[in-house]
């Protein structure tokens, strides 16, 4: 059964309307499974971890798996996009595009539902890309053991190419990232009295700028680096010192060696400031399954002739980007490709006002199928 384009935009709005944050994608996975389960079934078998949903599409000839991943998490993002099929649940939104994804995922295995396939086609619905490593946690639970795939596919929607295009390289696509979650404990005390007391919010503000000396100071300039703190919590009212400071940021690189020093450098900064203001600070340093998402050569080559020669396709050569995915540790363990699917936005990723230009879905769902099908007649 191929969806047609107004069931694919009707599966994309419902999906938008109830993002739901990592691990606790109940409602998500109720949707999926409903319709996955109106989908032909003679070739389908289904499981249910958790909040994943895995689905095999049993090939006629099966000598090979070629699997598909889509995310299904959301953000705690108060959505402010205006649109009519806004987020009906407060204070989250699919502003990473993940309502996509799945919609390109469905859209796919309704089509090889209905087509077989020679080989197995795997199809995972994964949780909690955004903060929990869903992918690694899978993984690491052996709960993709029985259908692993021989090689691995998966997107992203990318708000500045043309609503459609097919953006990819060999190498690194995405950064390997690394959550810093630093907490400085001291002594409050009365404004009036800073000698009785030890401020989080000065011995907090040191660490926020001395970490900045670690990009344009540690990094060697012709690599790359971020270091962004996102969140500075401390003290509850102008004339009290606060003895606590919480600070939450993440690490950004491209290769996994720079990463580490990069960590190292946050421990060491971190170390010196308790040292330089007699204070106690707990880091924590977590990566988790972002691992640098290194794109196989081989399925990479594959995807890339594809989609150059493929008619109607508008491939573009990307750069690698400072985003990261839990798919970089997948494919650390299974060949596989990451790409963009452009959604031509003025926001960015991760905006409350990201709104993706729909007319992305049809053109993504028809290049994959074609390279899905042109690939299972190459592994056949
Ligand atoms: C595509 C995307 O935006 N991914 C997230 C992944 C977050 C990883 C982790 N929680 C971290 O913040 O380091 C991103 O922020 O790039």
């Amino acid at each position: 059964m191929t969806l047609t384009t107004k069931a694919l935009t009707k599966i994309y709005e419902d999906l938008h309307q109830i993002p739901e944050l990592g691990l606790q994608e109940h409602e998500t996975q109720a949707y999926l499974l409903n319709v996955i389960k109106r989908l032909p079934q003679t070739n389908l078998k289904i499981k249910t971890v958790e909040t994943a949903t895995l689905v095999l599409v049993a090939g006629s000839v099966a000598k090979k798996t070629i699997g598909w991943r889509t995310d299904i998490d959301a953000l705690p993002v108060t959505e402010k996009t205006g649109l009519p099929f806004a987020s009906k649940h407060p204070g989250m939104m699919h502003a990473c595009g993940h309502d996509l994804h799945m919609t390109v995922a469905l859209g796919l295995l309704a089509y090889f539902a209905e087509h077989q396939p020679k080989n197995n086609l795997f199809f995972l619905f994964q949780p909690a890309e955004e903060n929990a490593s869903g992918g690694k946690r899978l993984y690491d639970s052996g709960a993709l053991d029985d259908w692993l795939p021989d090689e691995i596919y998966g997107l992203h929607i990318n708000p500045q190419l043309p609503a459609g295009a097919i953006g990819c390289r060999q190498g690194t696509l995405f950064a390997g990232t690394c959550e810093i979650h630093a907490r400085f404990h001291g002594k409050s005390g009365h404004a009036a009295y800073p000698h009785l007391a030890n401020d989080m919010v000065v011995a907090g503000a040191y660490f926020v700028s001395q970490l900045q000396t670690i990009v344009s100071r540690n990094v060697n300039p012709i690599e790359a680096g971020v270091v962004t703190l996102g969140q500075f919590h401390a003290g509850t009212i102008g004339n009290v010192i606060s003895g606590e400071a919480k600070i939450d940021g993440t690490i950004r690189a491209l290769t996994q060696k720079m990463n580490r020093h990069i960590q190292r450098r946050v421990q060491t900064i971190a170390e010196g400031v308790a040292l330089a203001f007699n204070c106690e600070v707990e880091l924590k340093l977590n990566q988790g399954g972002y691992y640098p998402v290194e794109n196989n050569p081989i399925t990479t080559k594959a995807l890339i002739d594809f989609m150059q020669q493929e008619p109607g396709v508008n491939f573009i050569e990307t750069e690698p980007a400072m985003t990261g995915e839990d798919f970089g540790y997948l494919i650390s363990k299974i060949n596989g490709t990451m790409f963009w699917l452009g959604v031509d936005q003025p926001y960015q990723l991760h905006s409350e006002k990201l709104a993706p230009n729909e007319a992305a879905i049809e053109k993504g769902v028809a290049a994959i199928t074609a390279y899905f099908k042109q690939r299972d007649q190459t592994l056949a």
